[in-house]
C-alpha cells in the first residue's frame, strides 16, 4: 500500500512554475543589483570575482598538486621518531640548509649529544656540542643531494592537549624511491656515526609512547670499581646472551634475559648499567613503574614497544610497591608485593601497577624479544620470589659495600693520570694472578712516568704534586687501611675523594679523621631511630 499522495498534474506543474519563477526572480534581482551602480552593486561584484578567483586558485593548485607528484616524492617525518632524529642530524650538517635566512636556535641533542652548548668562537671545550642553526617554522629551504632538488619545511602540529611536536617535510624532485632510500641510509650512518661515543636514553610518555629524552657519553666500564670478576660476569653473559639468539630459538625458550642488581644504595648497580649499555652499543629504555598514569594495560604496550635489541631498565622495583616505605627505615617491612599477587589487586598506596600485571608485561605473548631487562633494588629480599625466579631474573648479582680492595681501586683511579690508568689494567690480571686467595695488594712497580718538564709546570696540573704510579699505589694502599671494610659505600668514597680532587695527600691525611665522624654521625641516627 502506498502513502504517496499523488498531485494532480495541474497542481505540480503550477508548483514547478513557482519555484522556477521564484529562480529567476533571485536571478533578476541579483542581475538588476550587479548591473546597478550602487554600494549594493560594487559589494557583490567583488564577491563575485574573489569567489571565482578562489575557486580558480583552489583548481589550479590541485592540478599543480597532482602534476608535482609525478615528479616529487614527499617525505613527512614526525618529531620523536628514530628518522626524524637522523635526518634533522644530516640537516644541520648540511651548508645549505644552515645558512638559511630566517633561523632558529637548537641545542636539541637528536641522540647524540649533550644538551650543553657552545656558541662559534667560544673557547672550545670538546664536552660541549655546538648550538645548531636551523631555518625557522613555517619558512622553507631547499638544498641539493647527489643531483637532486630538495624542499623543506618545517611546521609545528599539536601534540595531545599542551604539547606541540615538530613535522618536517621533504620534497624531493624524483619518482624514483631509491634515492629516498640512500637519503634515509645516508641520515642513519652518519647518526650512528656521530652516536658512537653516546648512550641514548628513552623514557615513556603519559601516552605510553617511547621518546627519546637524552643521550650521555659512554662511561667506560673500567671507571667502575667492583670487586673482582664481578664486571666480567655480568658482561660476559650480556654477550653471550646477545649472539645465543639461534640457540633460543632452536630450544623454544624465550629470547629475554633478566639481571637482578640488588644491594647496597650508591655501590654502582645504576653506573654499571649504563656502562654497559655503552660497551653493548645498546640504548636504554627506563620503564618507571612508579610513573603517575601508568597502569597494566600500559607497561604491557611499553614493553612490547621496546625494539628488539635494548636494554630496559626498571629501577628501585621495589618501590612501585612500597611508595608508603621509606627507602632508608630499617624496620621491618611488609611483603606488599606477595599480598598483592595473591590478592590480584594493585596496591593500595596509589600505584596503578599490581604484581601480576607486571609479571604478565614481562613474559607475557607481547613482550619483545632479545631485550635485557636490568632491575635495580635495595630490598632484595622484599621482592616476590615469582619476579625473582630464573626465567625473568636469570642472573642476580649483589652490590655490597665498599671492600678495602675497592676503596684502594678507587683512589688509584681519582688521582691517576691516563698513562697511569691505561698500565694498570694490564697490573690488574698480574695482581689477580699473584693475589688470587690473599685480597687485593699490589706491591709498588717501577717508575711509569719520567718526564723530564720545564721548570714550574706540572704534569698533573691540578694534583698537589705529581704522583708516579709507586707514590699512588702507596697511598692508595695508606688510604684503605682507614676505610673499613664493608663500612662505607663506594658514593660516600667518591663523595669523601671529590672534597680532594686535586689533593691527594691531604686525602689521605683526612680520611682517618673523616672515618671516625660519619661512624658517629651513623651511630647518633640508630640512637635516634631506636
Ligand atoms: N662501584 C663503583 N665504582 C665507581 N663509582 C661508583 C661505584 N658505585 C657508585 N659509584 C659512584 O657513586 C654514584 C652513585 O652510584 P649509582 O647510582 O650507580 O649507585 P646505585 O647502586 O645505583 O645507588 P641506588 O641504589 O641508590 O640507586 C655515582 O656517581 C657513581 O659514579
Amino acid at each position: 500500500m502506498s502513502t504517496q499522495t499523488e498531485l494532480p498534474p495541474s497542481a505540480a506543474t503550477a508548483g514547478e512554475d513557482t519555484s522556477s519563477s521564484q529562480h529567476g526572480t533571485v536571478v533578476s534581482t541579483l542581475l538588476s543589483l550587479f548591473s546597478t551602480s550602487g554600494p549594493a552593486g560594487e559589494w557583490l561584484k567583488l564577491v563575485m570575482i574573489g569567489g571565482t578567483l578562489e575557486i580558480l586558485r583552489r583548481v589550479l593548485m590541485s592540478i599543480w598538486r597532482s602534476l608535482v607528484n609525478q615528479f616529487w616524492i614527499t617525505l613527512v617525518l614526525e618529531e620523536y621518531s628514530d628518522s626524524h632524529s637522523w635526518i634533522m642530524l644530516w640537516l644541520s650538517n648540511q651548508p645549505a640548509w644552515t645558512r638559511a635566512k630566517e633561523l632558529s636556535i637548537s641545542n636539541h641533542s637528536l641522540g647524540v649529544g649533550t644538551r650543553a652548548v657552545l656558541v662559534e668562537g667560544e673557547a672550545d671545550d670538546s664536552s660541549q656540542k655546538k648550538i645548531r642553526f636551523l631555518p625557522s617554522f613555517d619558512c622553507s629551504a631547499s638544498l641539493w643531494y647527489r643531483g637532486h632538488y630538495i624542499r623543506l619545511s618545517r611546521s609545528e602540529i599539536p601534540d595531545g592537549p599542551f604539547y606541540t611536536k615538530e613535522v618536517l617535510t621533504m620534497r624531493i624532485l624524483t619518482h624514483d624511491h631509491k634515492v629516498l632510500n640512500q637519503l634515509l641510509l645516508d641520515a642513519k650512518n652518519a647518526w650512528k656515526a656521530a652516536k658512537e661515543e653516546f648512550i641514548s636514553i628513552y623514557s615513556s610518555n603519559p601516552k605510553n609512547e617511547w621518546r627519546l629524552i637524552t643521550s650521555r657519553p659512554k662511561r667506560p666500564l673500567s671507571s667502575i670499581v667492583l670487586d673482582l670478576g664481578i664486571k666480567e660476569k655480568i658482561l660476559d653473559d650480556a654477550k653471550d646472551f646477545l649472539n645465543s639468539k639461534k640457540w633460543y630459538a632452536e630450544r623454544g625458550i624465550p629470547f629475554r634475559r633478566g639481571y637482578l642488581l640488588y644491594g647496597a644504595p650508591g655501590s654502582g648497580k645504576t653506573s654499571i648499567i649504563h656502562s654497559l649499555a655503552g660497551e653493548l652499543g645498546l640504548d636504554v629504555y627506563i620503564i618507571s613503574l612508579s610513573r603517575a598514569g601508568l597502569d597494566d594495560n600500559g607497561l604491557q604496550e611499553l614493553i612490547s614497544d621496546l625494539p628488539e635489541k635494548c636494554i630496559a631498565l626498571m629501577e628501585d622495583i621495589d618501590a612501585a610497591f612500597h611508595h608508603s616505605i621509606n627507602r632508608t627505615s630499617d624496620k621491618p617491612e611488609k611483603k606488599l608485593v606477595t599480598g598483592d599477587r595473591e590478592s590480584g589487586s594493585p596496591p593500595n598506596d596509589g600505584s596503578k601497577i599490581s604484581l601480576s600485571g607486571l609479571l604478565n608485561a614481562l613474559d607475557g605473548v607481547g613482550a619483545q624479544e632479545g631485550r635485557l631487562l636490568f632491575a635495580t633494588t635495595n630490598r632484595y629480599e622484599t621482592l616476590d620470589a615469582a619476579l625473582r625466579r630464573p626465567g625473568r631474573m636469570d642472573v642476580h648479582v649483589e652490590f655490597k659495600l665498599a671492600s678495602q680492595y675497592q676503596a684502594a681501586e678507587l683512589f688509584k683511579r681519582f688521582y691517576a693520570s691516563d698513562q697511569t690508568i691505561a698500565t694498570s689494567a694490564e697490573d690488574v690480571a698480574d695482581d689477580r694472578e699473584n693475589n688470587k686467595d690473599s685480597g687485593y695488594s699490589t706491591p709498588p712497580k717501577e717508575k711509569l712516568v719520567d718526564v723530564e718538564l720545564p721548570e714550574g709546570e706540572k704534569l698533573f696540573p691540578l694534583c698537589q704534586k705529581e704522583l708516579d704510579r709507586a707514590e699512588l699505589v702507596l697511598l692508595s694502599e695508606k688510604f684503605k687501611g682507614y676505610i673499613p671494610d664493608r663500612g662505607f659505600s663506594m658514593a660516600a668514597l667518591q663523595g669523601y675523594l671529590m672534597a680532594h680532587k686535586d689533593r691527594p695527600y691531604d686525602a689521605v691525611d683526612c680520611v682517618g679523621e673523616w672515618v671516625q665522624e660519619e661512624k658517629g654521625r651513623e651511630d647518633k641516627v640508630v640512637k635516634d631511630t631506636v
